[in-house]
Order: structure tokens, then sequence, then C-alpha cells
């Protein structure tokens, strides 16, 4: 596997690989990879001919008193991990090579509507920083195809829909959330956990899932979500959002929504943990 740090050198790995007619997929990490990010990397070889991965922790999608100076870097663990995985190409630019202008000076696309729900109303700004660093690793690197996962299902549709607005020549691919044994959606960020707040981290997920039976079995959507609330506080957690909306589009689901999507955040210690359940329901 090649590490490139600059844009030419990435643009010069890649060419040979365009002119054999080669199919070409992007998978953008921010790193400190476990399971989930893996699962990706598997599911874009079997979708592509060439892998490429991006790691970058992207100072623009984090608000000022965010994580950004904590977020774990472990290049060195990774790179063992992506060898093993097949992964031809590894991108690990500086912020200096993604904003060459500095973050202030940098053209900014958004995606209005949907960033400014769930996530986006707790973290200002998070999902423009997301939707540029990903149209900006997208152009460097012209894929054919691109991976992300559904645990960040928001960020999914943001991209999706910044894609189709944007005209972009390559294919969006969500990959189902990863999970440990006990249910916790794998995280870089459950890193920040105690022991005892490990132990108490699977209720989120567990909420969830009785939220979405709760949902199956004909209870309102509101009382669904407020009993998800109460569940989760009881649990230990302190929920930012629980949230019913269509999966289709994140709006607030009607009747005759069958494909729905239950969202949730909640605060742990020092992390702040995000998980998403998907379910359909019979309509009328
Ligand atoms: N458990 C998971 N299952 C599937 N995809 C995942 C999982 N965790 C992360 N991903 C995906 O991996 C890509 C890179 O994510 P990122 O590097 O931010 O990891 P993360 O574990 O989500 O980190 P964080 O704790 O900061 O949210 C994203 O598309 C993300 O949705
Ligand atoms: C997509 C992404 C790599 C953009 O920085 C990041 O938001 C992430 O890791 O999910
Ligand atoms: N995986 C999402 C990146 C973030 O929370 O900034």
């Amino acid at each position: 596997m090649n590490r490139v740090e600059r844009v030419a050198a990435l643009r010069a790995r890649v060419a040979p690989w365009r002119a054999a007619a080669e199919r070409v997929a992007l998978v953008p990490t921010m790193g400190n990879l476990h399971r989930g990010h893996l699962t990706l990397v598997r599911e874009a070889r079997a979708r592509a001919d060439r892998v490429v991965v991006s790691i970058f922790v992207n100072p623009l999608q984090f608000g000022p008193s965010e994580d950004l100076d904590a977020y774990p870097r472990t290049l060195e663990e990774d790179m063992r991990q992506l060898e093993a995985e097949g992964c031809d190409l590894l991108f690990t630019p500086t912020s200096d090579v993604v904003y060459p202008r500095g973050q202030d000076g940098q053209t900014r696309v958004e995606v209005p509507g949907l960033s400014d729900l769930l996530c986006g109303a707790s973290r200002p700004g998070h999902f423009a920083g997301v939707a540029t660093v990903v149209c900006k690793l997208l152009n460097m690197v012209q894929p054919d195809v691109a991976l992300f996962g559904e645990k960040d299902f928001q960020q999914l549709m943001v991209i999706r829909c910044m894609v189709e607005d944007l005209d972009m020549p390559v294919e969006v691919v969500g990959v189902p959330i990863v999970r440990e044994a006990d249910g916790l959606a794998m995280s870089s960020r459950n890193g920040y956990l105690t022991p005892t707040e490990r132990e108490r981290a699977p209720a989120l997920y567990r909420v969830l899932t009785e939220a979405a039976g709760a949902l199956q079995a004909g209870d309102a959507v509101e009382a669904v979500e407020t009993a998800a609330r109460v569940r989760l506080s009881e649990a230990g957690l302190r929920p930012d959002y629980v949230s019913i909306r269509s999966a289709a589009d994140l709006s607030q689901p009607c009747r005759a929504d069958d494909r729905l999507v239950i969202l949730a955040a909640a605060y742990l210690g020092r992390a702040r943990l995000i998980d998403n359940l998907q379910l359909r329901r019979a309509s009328g």
C-alpha cells in the first residue's frame, strides 16, 4: 500500500488506473480505524478494482468547543489494518493541503434544510464542513464509487443530496451499521467512554430497538419518541434527540410513509453517541 499526502501525488497514482479503465473506490475516514471502517473497505474492494482510503480529521466540521484536538490519531495502527485489508492507496493530507487558503478562505458547500435538523441543530456548521471536505475529496480522487456508513445516516443523506444537486459523477453507497456484540454501534468516540460508561452505552441501541417494536405495534410517533428519551435518561445517558423520520428524506413521517428511521444522539461522559434504526411500518 502506498501513502501520499499531496493532491498531485494522489492524482499521479490514480491516473494509470483510470487509463487502464479500472474502477476506483474512495472510502473517506477520520482514522482511528475499527471494524466499521474495515467493512467499508471490504465493500469497496467488492465494488471496484482499486481502493483509496483517506484519513483526514477535518477541522471544518468541528465546532469551537468540540473534540478536534482530542480526536484519536493512530496512523501506524491504521496503516497496518489497511494493508491487511488490501487497500491500494492511503491519502493522508494535512490541513494546509486541503485548505491552502485557510479555513476561512475556503469555498463552502452547503446543503440547506437537511443540514439544519437533528445533528445539524446541535452542531451548527457541521454538515457544511462535511459537505465541503467530501466534495473536495471526491474532486481530488475522482472515484467511480464512494462508500459511507449508515451509522452517520444524516451525513449520508447530506452527501447524496450534494452529489445529486451538483451532478457529481460518482455512485454513493451506504453500508449498514457494524455493531459490537452488545449492540453498541462501533465508533471512534466509543474510546472516550470509561468502563462504567461503556457498560451503559448499549442502552442507546436497546432503546431504539424497543421504540421500533412500539411503532410496529401501532404506538403514536410522538409517544414513542418521548418514551425513548425517558428510557435513555433512566439508563444514565443524556438524550440530545430521539426522532422518528421518513427514511427517504428525513421529513416528519406521515401515515403513508412505510420506510422510517429512528435516529438518536445522546451524551455519555465525554462522548456524544449517535445511532439509528431503519424499519418498515405497514402503511395505512
Ligand atoms: N459502526 C459503523 N458501521 C458502519 N460504518 C461506520 C461505522 N462507524 C463509522 N462508520 C463510517 O466510517 C466512515 C468514517 O467515519 P469516522 O472516521 O468518522 O468514524 P467514526 O467511528 O464514525 O468516528 P466518530 O466516532 O468520530 O463518529 C463514515 O462513513 C462512517 O459512517
Ligand atoms: C465523511 C467524513 C470522512 C468527512 O470528514 C467524516 O465526516 C466521517 O468520518 O464520517
Ligand atoms: N463520523 C462523523 C464525523 C463527526 O462526527 O465529525
